[in-house]
């Protein structure tokens, strides 16, 4: 396509010596002007020049789409991908999974949160860690693919983060696994395997998790099982409420024999601080659950959302519905001057308007109706192995279509302490567990002398009475140096356990039946940790301080002298309330 122009004398140029140009200066290629060069580009034999090129690179650009459609296929079919939300329970247990694999325990790249999660990774002896009391989770790092082999294939795990648009930037993680398979197979096994390894490791936890953003569930916390022994309540109704879920659980087939809703939902009502969530939480422990706590006075929270919540709750559960009456009264008190819940840590909730008083602070309260409730009651139970705990303090103001059968099946009455209720309580703080005897016996000279020193106040530990003091001599003027509460010791009591019932008698000969709740009563040793002695000696002024303080007309029906734990089935409530 070179141009070469030739140079010819005109016939217009001079003739002087000048004007013809010697041959030299015609022979290399002239530079091309403008229209020159568009006229050589669009002539005819650059035109086949253009157009063999462009379909040269047509045919390589479609050969390299083809091949990576091939590839693409190839990969399609010889790889199982599965894409998991980072808040799903399957993530957890693919975690778990992964992180004891050599590859995430080798990895230079992870990324570290304390923020929920489960994995405690931090090496074989975590319990004696200080540091796995922070719950240390190591996440795969997004920038990051790990691989590792399952079963003799080669698998991939990366996590991705993707920021949903109109969301205020809100970001979702997940998880993605590559398995090198032709079998989906494997990944349903792999997944089982996760699930099992995950269950074992936490067998000895219950997942506690709460409603979050109005319709989404958060795993707050995994909780330490509680032990039956360690909820006091009259003798049986732990034991009638356990037996019947068991048997409820494991009458799956006679409910679909008889067409009869496979539901069961238990109410918890009466005084605050008498054990009503600890047993949900044990009950829970003994059956294997999790549980989902679910306010109904939580902010946002509506008709939709709540159906929305229900809707994503796994199949097997305990749904806790704390306060059920608090959703539908005019305001919420904050029953914050009651001296029979100031030492407990959940505020006790009169729900009734006349309950209000001055002191009482109005809550900002849920928009959830009574029908939207019912229908969230019924969506509960809509999952076999589901069940629902209702607690609330104030019976009374129930709707009736609330408490019939089907619903909220059986109702158990809370009291304050009764004198057996009393008296366990006490043996129970004071005597060892296995685990404590070695630390016990080291404190045994400590006790010995707190055992001739009773009565006089003691300084190795303060009660509520009694409250704390710091050395006087080493504050600074003008500071008080009397601090109300009591300061802790992890130093441990050491009674026999003939002692400590000998000294748990004299204790429930003069705390009161039904006085005061097991918070309370709670609280009060807690102040006499290892003072079994002084608790004793202290308490009938205790008694007479506690009297004295004025209490709500709230804690004063309280403080009525009851019964035993009430237990009502719904269908023998009066006609009213079924
Ligand atoms: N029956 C009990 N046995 C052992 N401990 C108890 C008992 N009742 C209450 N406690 C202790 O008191 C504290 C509060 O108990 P819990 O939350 O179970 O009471 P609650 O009845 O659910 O109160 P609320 O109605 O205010 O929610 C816990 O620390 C718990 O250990």
């Amino acid at each position: 396509m070179n141009a070469t122009v030739a140079t010819t004398a005109s016939p217009s140029e001079p003739s002087n010596g000048f004007a013809s140009r010697p041959a030299a200066f015609s022979d290399g290629p002239l530079p091309l002007s403008l229209p020159r060069m568009v006229f050589t580009l669009l002539s005819a034999s650059a035109f086949w020049d253009w157009a063999r090129l462009l379909l040269i690179g047509a045919l390589v650009e479609g050969l390299r789409r083809s091949l990576s459609k091939i590839w693409e296929k190839l990969c399609q079919s010889l790889w199982v991908t599965a894409t998991f939300d980072f808040d799903d329970d399957a993530a957890d247990w693919l975690m778990h999974w992964l992180s004891k694999k050599k590859v995430f325990q080798t990895a230079r790249d992870i990324e570290v949160s304390t923020r929920g999660g489960t994995i405690d990774d931090l090496g074989e002896n975590d319990d004696s860690d200080q540091e796995a009391e922070y719950n240390v989770v190591f996440l795969p790092s997004t920038s990051q693919t790990y691989s590792a082999w399952y079963k003799g294939h080669y698998i991939t795990i990366s996590r991705d983060r993707v920021t949903t648009a109109g969301s205020y930037g809100h970001a979702e993680d997940y998880l993605q696994i590559r398995m090198l398979t032709r079998s989906p197979a494997l990944l349903r096994e792999l997944l089982r395997d996760a699930r099992k390894a995950y269950k074992v490791a936490n067998e000895h936890l219950i997942e506690v998790s709460v409603a979050e953003d109005g319709d989404r569930w958060r795993r707050v916390a995994m909780q330490t099982k509680r032990p039956p022994s360690s909820v006091i309540l009259d003798p049986g109704v732990l034991e009638l409420v356990l037996d019947d879920a068991r048997d409820f659980l494991s009458s799956k087939k006679w409910y679909a024999d008889r067409g009869i809703p496979f539901r069961r939902g238990y109410l918890l009502h009466g005084a605050p601080g008498a054990g009503k969530t600890s047993m949900i939480h044990t009950i829970a422990g003994e059956l294997g659950l999790s549980i989902y706590i679910l306010s109904l006075t939580v902010m946002g929270l509506d008709d939709n959302n709540l159906k929305s919540l229900i809707a994503h709750l796994p199949k097997s559960c305990i749904v806790l519905m704390e306060d059920v009456d608090a959703a539908f009264t005019r305001s919420i008190k904050r029953d914050i001057v009651d001296p029979e819940t100031q030492s407990h840590t959940h505020q006790s909730r009169a729900s009734s308007p006349e309950d209000t008083g001055d002191s009482g602070k109005e809550t900002q309260f849920g928009r959830v109706t009574l029908s939207g409730l019912l229908n969230a009651l019924d969506g509960i139970a809509a999952h076999e192995g589901r069940i629902l705990f209702a607690t609330t303090n104030s019976y009374g103001s129930l709707d009736p279509a609330l408490l019939r059968p089907g619903r909220l099946d059986l109702h158990i009455e809370f009291h304050l302490a009764s004198t057996y209720q009393v008296k366990e309580l006490f043996k129970r703080f004071y005597t060892c567990t296995p685990s404590e005897e070695g630390e016990a016996s080291s404190n045994r000279s400590a006790d010995d002398s707190e055992k001739t020193q009773t009565g006089s106040s003691s300084t190795n530990a303060t009660s509520s009475a009694s409250p704390s003091r710091s050395d006087a001599s080493t504050m600074p003027e003008g500071i008080s140096s009397v601090y109300p509460g009591s300061v802790h010791t992890s130093r441990v009591a050491n009674l026999s356990a003939t002692q400590a019932a000998d000294l748990a008698d004299r204790f429930a000969e003069i705390i009161p039946a039904r006085t005061f709740s097991m918070a309370t009563l709670q609280g009060y040793l807690m102040a006499y940790k290892t003072r079994p002695y002084a608790a004793v000696e202290e308490a009938a002024a205790w008694v007479q301080k506690k009297k004295k303080e004025k209490p709500t007309p709230a804690a004063a029906a309280r403080m009525e002298p009851n019964g035993a734990a009430t237990v009502a089935e719904a269908d023998e409530l009066p006609e009213s309330a079924t």
